[in-house]
């Protein structure tokens, strides 16, 4: 086969440890979803190299990804735009059996979850780009591996070496109860106050040295969250610092939040939902405010712009259109004149390795966020490559992304996918099993 060619993808869905976070959705459960995608491809000597790639485990994107992996077999590492334009093909319904009884519809069957964020045929752009991405970030890493360069080298070459990222920092309850309901609390503790958080960021910036803050808000009422602002402020007085309500506040709450805010925080993310909103919000109070909810299209750029609705946008390579889109929409960032940060959802090494290629490729202007401090202890990456010192991670030496894989880890965490037997992230009804019902119903709460 030509170097290049794709000759087998292997998809294997994930469990791993999470703690007890609490967010504007709810609680994260016990375990995320996650999947490993592996490429391996043709190295035109008779051997293969493999690429990795990795994105969330809900079943509505599994069950694409397994429809559309057998359609890219026989296609190079090399042709990426064939190789979306044909993930693009499945998942308008051109190239996919749209009969009402094809087989693809058992999913949607399934329960009555899978209906949560299942996309329907013709998928929505942001979806089609969801299952796209692991694919895309495994072709360049076995393209790179082939070529004996980075993956950051393939996107164009390093702007910087080393990536800042954020400390993310969220409400948490002690730990999650066992099948009695007894509680034992995490390594973490309990953080549910402007104290615990203090106590929180002091340890993640102990461990890993951060230089920039996140708090996840939308938990409690927004005179409790500013408060817990004002408090690390008091700690850590040069920290940049953001809080993230996901659009849990009305336009007069958040106007009147953001007033406490000014000088305060280097953004406000989210505050409301939508455009308009969010550039009500601006005019009224002049705070920057950054999304990762109302712009997620490059469609959106337009409309932001026009209406003044944000001063920074967060790409993730898991929805912008994977790397080569990040960087269009890194481009478009800085000929408009956004500045960019980066998204984060509960991941592992291999999407914090992609992270790091793409952010570094890009003219990142403010630290990345990423969740990964909360979950390395189930990393799949063996150790020594990857590592979140002095509030950055530095690019890994090797081709591709850099990374290889430990296959215990893969193998423990594929079969605690298994024993879970859940196919959805559930937030909400998590937090309602605990009975922590202040974090569910509709939006906004204040
Ligand atoms: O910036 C954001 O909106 C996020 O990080 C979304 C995530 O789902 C976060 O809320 C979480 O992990 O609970
Ligand atoms: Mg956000």
């Amino acid at each position: 086969m030509d170097r290049g060619t794709i000759g087998a993808i292997r998809i294997t869905p994930l469990a791993f440890a999470d703690p007890p976070l609490l967010n504007a959705a709810g609680v994260h459960e016990p375990h995320v979803l996650r999947a490993l995608v592996e490429i391996d491809v043709a190295d035109g000597r008779g051997g293969t190299v493999t690429g990795l790639g990795e994105c969330a485990g809900h079943a509505w994107q599994l069950d694409w990804l397994t429809l559309i992996a057998p359609r890219l077999l026989g296609t190079s590492v090399f042709d990426v735009h064939r190789l979306a334009d044909r993930v693009d093909a499945c998942l308008t319904g051109a190239d996919v059996d749209t009969a009402p009884d094809a087989a693809w519809r058992r999913w949607s069957d399934r329960s009555p979850e899978a209906s949560l964020g299942i996309a329907p045929i013709p998928a929505p752009a942001f979806d089609r780009r969801r299952v796209h991405a692991p694919l895309e970030v495994a072709c360049h890493d076995a393209a790179g591996r082939l070529l004996g360069v980075r993956v950051v080298d393939l996107l164009g070459g390093a702007r910087r070496e080393s990536v800042e990222y954020a400390g993310y920092l969220f409400y948490k309850l002690a730990g999650h109860p066992d099948a009695d309901g007894a509680v034992t609390p995490d390594a973490w503790g309990e953080a549910l106050d402007a104290e615990g958080i203090v106590a929180q960021a002091e340890a993640l910036v102990a461990a890993h040295g951060f230089a920039s803050l996140k708090l996840k808000g939308g938990v409690f009422a927004p005179e409790v969250e500013v408060a817990t602002i004002h408090a690390l402020r008091r700690r850590f007085p040069a920290m940049p610092l953001r809080l993230d309500p996901n659009a849990a506040w009305s336009v007069p709450t958040a106007v009147a939040a953001a007033a406490q805010l000014l000088g305060v925080v280097e953004y406000l993310e989210d505050p409301v939902a939508g455009l308009e909103p969010m550039a009500e919000v601006a005019r009224a109070t002049g705070i920057p405010l950054a999304t990762n909810m109302c712009v997620v299209l490059t469609e959106h750029l337009a409309p932001a712009l026009r209406l003044g609705s944000v001063s920074i946008v967060l790409g993730d390579h898991h929805y912008w259109g994977v790397l080569r889109g990040t960087l269009a929409l890194d481009t478009a960032c800085h000929a408009l004149g956004f500045g960019l940060s980066m998204h984060s959802n509960s991941h592992l090494g291999v999407s914090l390795a992609a992270m790091t290629h793409v952010c570094a490729a890009s003219h990142v202007d403010h630290a990345a966020d990423t969740h990964y401090p909360w979950n390395a202890a189930d990393d799949i990456v063996a150790p020594g490559t990857l590592a979140l010192v002095d509030g950055a991670v530095r690019l890994p030496d090797g081709p591709g992304l850099g990374v290889e894989l430990d296959r215990a880890v893969v193998e423990r965490l594929h079969r605690a996918y298994l024993d879970l037997g859940r196919e959805h992230r559930q937030d909400e009804r998590y937090a309602e099993a605990l009975g922590v019902t202040s974090v569910t119903g509709p939006l906004p709460r204040w």
